[in-house]
């Protein structure tokens, strides 16, 4: 896709500063690096990744995007993700509700199972429309592989600093077993109202996600803080973040934040917003609460919390189950009213 030149990131719009990691640092051991990924993931759970070496690649699925979104709607239709809760396929514009109202989402996006790349040829959980199956094994396999590399090693010092027994998170997002870890490329029109959300305030529901954006849009609400701030793109820099089951696994010591999507701010609103992630999520068949019993600073952690804390985080379901609960709720044509919106909720503690 030719980089088309994009107005600038405003400067009047409040903004709020991530810590930035470098991902070959971070590699290589490099201790001082490894602490700035652990306060960002401790505090906000949100830092920047820079020098992770998937530029071209994410790239390469703005393209596979774009040539997917523009097949006629009706082909689109034929790989919907359904109401059943499951997340891969495509979702077109307002099949999900953005807040408790039942507003309608402004978005549309096309999922890869992590299962399907690594599957590929074969057909592991659906099908998908040609333009991802063209493109498996020149764009899509190559993004996954480098994603699930990079999530794997901060994982592993996530893993190390919580004093884990070694590979135990690592075990649990095991390649083998089948998960929610899916790519995802996001399409925003151009010119939608200013005030309105794109995609509605969530925590991510899996454990780390790996974003690319090119314009501004995306904003946080950090804790202590009441006013939601824009996470301004910047080239070369991903945008990683913590999901519920990580703050669930770790006791709550990473942090899973809320955020959401508006309409890119100032003059940037006038084009179409792209954004390529991707979500490692557990094996599906992993238990959601803390591991306590495998890290000493995970059962201290626990212990200091409340008994309603504590039970927010041991919900005892499974991976697959709090994925599934948490898309099928979004699902408008699930909704019974805002009840609905509230079911759909993880770790967001009453904040949005
Ligand atoms: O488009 C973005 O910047 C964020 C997307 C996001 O939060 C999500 O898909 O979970
Ligand atoms: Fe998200």
């Amino acid at each position: 896709m030719p980089v088309a030149a994009f107005p600038e990131f405003p400067t009047n719009v409040p903004t709020h500063p991530l810590l930035v990691v470098d991902y070959q640092l971070i590699k290589n051991g490099d201790e001082k690096e490894m602490n700035v990924l652990w306060k960002a993931a401790t505090s906000l759970g949100f830092w920047y990744l820079k020098n992770h070496g998937a530029e071209e690649d994410v790239e390469n699925m703005f393209d596979m995007g774009a040539e997917t979104m523009n097949l006629p709607m009706e082909e689109k239709m034929k790989y919907e993700q359904g109401d059943e809760g499951s997340s891969f396929g495509y979702k077109a514009a307002g099949a999900n509700a953005v807040d408790a109202s039942g507003e309608l989402d402004k978005i549309e996006f096309i999922n890869v199972a992590k299962d399907d790349a690594l599957a590929w040829p074969k057909q592991a959980r659906r099908a998908y429309p040609s333009t991802v199956n063209d493109r498996m094994e020149s764009t899509i396999i190559p993004f996954v592989k480098k994603s699930i590399e990079i999530n794997d090693t901060i994982m592993s010092i996530f893993n190390a600093k919580l004093g884990l027994p070694e590979g135990t998170l690592q075990k649990l997002h095991s390649l083998d077993e089948y998960s929610g870890s899916e790519a995802r490329t996001i399409k925003a029109p151009k010119n939608l109202p200013a005030e309105r959300q794109a995609l509605g305030a969530h925590t991510d529901f899996g454990s780390l996600s790996f974003l690319h954006n090119r314009l501004g849009g995306l904003q946080v609400l950090p804790p202590g803080i009441e006013e939601w701030q824009y996470v301004k793109p910047i080239p070369g820099h991903a945008i990683c973040n913590v999901g519920d089951a990580l703050a669930l696994l770790s006791g709550g010591i990473l942090h899973s934040n809320i955020h959401r999507v508006f309409p890119p701010p100032g003059a940037q609103a006038a084009f179409e917003r792209w954004s390529q992630v991707f979500f490692t999520r557990p094996g599906n068949s992993v238990v959601l609460r803390p591991l306590s019993e495998a890290s000493n600073m995970i059962s201290e952690a626990v212990g200091k919390l409340t008994d309603k804390q504590k039970e927010a985080l041991s919900p005892g379901v499974t991976s697959y189950d709090w994925f599934s609960r948490r898309i099928k709720n979004q699902r408008i044509k699930n909704r019974t009213g805002p009840e609905t919106w509230q079911a759909s909720r993880g770790t967001e503690q009453g904040r949005v």
